[in-house]
């Protein structure tokens, strides 16, 4: 609802809709109710539209989304215009933050005032739709097209005093300020002074003549940007409409473009994404505990034990979360190398004024070197980063489960290691949990917490809590080789090696990958982390080129099919990025440059197993990439690893840089459809047999689709839980 009421002369109609006053239908109602009286009352002389509680309009209403009551009347676009049609000036007094619809309201005012601590910006872009209520024809009026393009494809959030330096703010309250009676004074004050040149619509687009020019500089950055996604380039060619239409034909290329958008799959998948992004906080370990039963332990202390790639990563999240962090490495070289680095990162943030000086002072005398285990016994949390090896990991775990008091809680950083047989190793296997960070772990959003069968609950709750802490993506999963993310990665390049020795080369696939919306393709990722690092790992498993006897057949592995070229290419030195050259070669930059020779690597080896590559189509490559992957995702579900698909969708957006327009591999299976994916899965599994696990349907893919079709996704664990529970 809102709430209407008076200060003297002065109409204050605030927006009240907990917790984040979206403009949902009834509050719409009101706000033209209240609107109407306000005019209509000869003792008001000006009109401060503001919100109630955390903040000011955020937008539209986004559960209203794809229902019908979202285009119910009033629209925000009638408000904008009551608004900007009332006699008496209209104030928006901007807290918290005004966003998409929320800053088309202020849009409508005749002038804006804001909190200096407050953010403004049209983010409809990142939900794959664009700002419907007149924001891409009133926008660019104020700050101009260059600003408003750059606004508006990309949907960042603005401190509010850049908007004030654009003109779109009027007035800056300084923190502390009470931004009501702010705004109450400076409405009073403009009482008298001319509306004209105040309402949008009737001003002109500063930088209307450079249109061509600056959609030409849009257009190309946002194709390289933001890959494939149809949303910012209907953005763009709308708001062009700005400066060559009038406002009223404007508005009407508006409505088309977002009917288009709405219409989008995109559109789906983005809101499907906003909402699973806040869902997977909300998490649940059946049979243990869940967010809203599971109390978290208080972490004052951080121990991080390894200060490789991964550990100086993990120990600049725990000190940006203001933990006292002690890092550790029983060598004293490789102690002082990593502290090095780390408070050389922290500077470094602050040169970018990423961080403020007392942040970065903090930080530094936080950090607390240790090269002995006996120098963490206090701490309340221990992260280990140390190599990939159970070995090495249980002999660390059980010294720290001597050393460490009662209460620390034991977590490993392990890309793919069992989290029990690793608690095996303490007497307290309560306290142990995984905590999967992604390379560089201070940059990188995903978290991935895994549970083990004997993890308490509170140590479940503290290891989500410090993940939010850190404000990362905290996804809880189940144990099991690879966890979510890397199982399913690991048949994503199982397949890829497939194609190359069937069909493509690196950058045919990779090409195919990026045209889907990858920012890299699959090899191109390989060459950045490093080729060596799935080489150890086939290293572990004993199934690596070199480590076969005289006469194994080079691509079998027992009854498994294998290409080893991968093999080949990291015995040949061919490591990557690091050492410029793995799949591409690099000269001097990171752009992977196609090599004649890794294409003489993989001829030759056709050549020596009488393989005639064949013609391949890129809906082929597609599939065959993303089945496999989104076939083992089902697996998960089914065996209880991953709770929900949109758990796994958030672990591929945010681990693995899976493109948001698309929703996620779960997301992506039902758009294409359950029946149609398991059609192509069983295709393959028909072909390949048993040599080729990966292509066996899942029971839970071939259940849905034999009993339901295509169920909407959040159905699919409902369904197959009532299924379970009957039989
Ligand atoms: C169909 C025709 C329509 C035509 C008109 C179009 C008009 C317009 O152009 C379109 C829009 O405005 S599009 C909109 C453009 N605006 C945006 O895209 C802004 C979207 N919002 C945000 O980006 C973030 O919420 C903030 C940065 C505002 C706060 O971040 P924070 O402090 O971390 O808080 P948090 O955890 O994020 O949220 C707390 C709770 O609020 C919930 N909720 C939030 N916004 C909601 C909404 N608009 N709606 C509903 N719910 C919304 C959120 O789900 C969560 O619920 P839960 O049940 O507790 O999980
Ligand atoms: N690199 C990645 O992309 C990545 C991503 C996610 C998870 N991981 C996992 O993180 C862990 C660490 O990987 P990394 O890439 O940072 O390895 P790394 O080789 O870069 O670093 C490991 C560090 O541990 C130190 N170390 C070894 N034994 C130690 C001990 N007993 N006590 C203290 N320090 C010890 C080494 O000196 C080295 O600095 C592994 O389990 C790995 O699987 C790695």
């Amino acid at each position: 609802m809102a709430l209407y009421s008076r200060e003297d002369d002065v109409a204050i109609i605030a927006v009240n809709n907990p917790p984040m006053n979206a403009l949902s239908h009834h509050v719409r109602k009101d706000l033209i109710k209240f609107l109407k009286v306000a005019e209509a009352d000869e003792n008001v002389t000006a009109i401060v539209l503001c919100g109630d509680g955390r903040t000011f309009p955020v937008g539209a209403d986004i559960k209203e989304f794809h229902k019908s009551v979202s285009a119910l009347g009033p629209t925000i676009i009638d408000i904008v215009h009551a608004l900007e049609k009332s006699s008496k000036p209209t104030v928006a007094a901007i807290h918290g933050s005004a966003l998409g619809g929320g800053l088309e309201l202020a849009l409508g005012c005749h002038y804006r005032i804001a909190m200096s601590t407050s953010k403004v910006g049209l983010p409809e872009v990142k939900l794959g739709i664009l700002p419907g209520a007149g924001g891409t024809q009133r926008l660019p009026r104020v700050i101009g097209l260059d600003n408003a393009m750059k606004w508006i494809a990309y949907g960042h959030h603005h401190p509010a005093g850049v908007g004030a330096s654009l003109g779109l703010i009027d007035r800056i309250v300084a923190k502390g300020g009470d931004i009501r009676r702010s705004a109450i004074l400076f409405a009073r004050s403009m009482v008298g002074k001319g509306l004209g040149q105040r309402r949008l619509s009737n001003v002109s687009v500063p930088d209307a003549s450079k249109v061509e020019e600056l959609m030409a500089k849009h257009l190309k950055e946002v194709g390289l940007r933001t890959r494939g996604a149809l949303a910012p380039v209907v953005c763009l060619q709308v708001i062009k409409s700005s400066a060559l239409l009038s406002y009223k034909d404007g508005l009407e290329s508006e409505r088309q473009g977002m009917m288009t958008l709405l219409a989008s799959s995109e559109s789906k998948a983005q809101i499907y994404s906003f909402f699973s992004e806040r869902q997977v906080s909300k998490w649940n370990a059946p049979g243990i505990a869940n967010h809203a039963t599971a109390k978290p332990m208080q972490v004052r202390s951080i121990a991080v034990v390894g200060l490789g790639t991964m550990g100086r990563g993990i120990a600049i999240s725990s000190l940006k979360a203001g933990k006292k962090t002690y890092v550790v490495e029983l060598n004293s070289k490789a102690l002082a190398a990593g502290v090095k680095y780390i408070r050389g990162y922290i500077e470094t943030m602050k040169k970018r004024a990423q961080i403020s000086e007392e942040q970065a002072a903090a930080m530094q005398s936080a950090i607390i070197p240790v090269s002995s285990y006996n120098g963490i016994a206090n701490v309340d949390l221990v992260i280990e980063a140390v190599f990939e090896n159970m070995k090495i990991k249980k002999e660390i775990f059980g010294k720290l489960d001597k050393v460490c008091k009662p209460s620390t809680i034991l977590a490993s950083n392990t890309s793919t290691l069992d989290i029990d047989e690793i608690a095996s190793a303490t007497k307290r296997p309560e306290k142990v949990a995984g905590m999967h960070f992604f390379a560089p772990a201070h940059i990188m959003l995903l978290l991935e917490n895994i549970y083990g069968r004997k993890s308490s609950a509170e140590t479940i709750a503290t290891i989500m809590d410090i993940g939010k802490q850190m404000k990362k993506i905290t996804v809880l999963v189940g144990n099991c080789v690879g966890f979510v993310g890397n199982r399913m990665y690991g048949y994503y390049t199982t397949e890829s090696v497939f194609i190359l020795e069937e069909a493509a080369y690196p950058e045919q696939v990779d090409k195919v990958l990026t045209d889907y919306g990858f920012a890299m393709g699959r090899f191109q990722v390989g060459d950045l982390s490093g080729n060596d690092i799935g080489y150890k790992i086939r290293t572990g498993l004993g199934i690596t080129h070199k480590q076969q006897p005289a006469g194994t057949p080079e691509r079998k592995r027992g009854v498994l099919r294998y290409c080893p070229l991968g093999d080949f290419l990291v015995e040949k030195g061919r490591l990557g990025l690091k050492v410029g050259k793995g799949w591409y070669k690099y000269e001097g930059s990171r752009t992977p440059i196609p090599d004649p020779e890794v294409r003489k690597i993989i001829d030759e080896y056709r050549t020596r197993h009488h393989i005639v590559p064949r013609d391949i189509s890129s809906e082929e490559v597609l599939q065959r990439m993303l089945y496999p992957l989104i076939n083992e995702g089902f697996k998960i579900l089914e065996e209880g690893i991953a709770a929900n698909p949109w758990d796994i969708d958030m672990i591929y957006q945010y681990g693995y840089a899976w493109p948001r327009h698309t929703g996620g591999p779960m997301y992506y299976a039902f758009t294409i459809g359950l029946p149609q994916v398991l059609k192509v899965i069983e295709e393959h599994w028909k072909a390949a047999g048993a040599s080729e696990p990966h292509w066996q349907p899942s029971t839970m893919l071939t259940w849905l689709v034999e009993n339901h079709g295509n169920p909407d996704i959040s159905q699919w664990m409902p369904l197959m839980q009532k299924h379970k529970s009957k039989t």
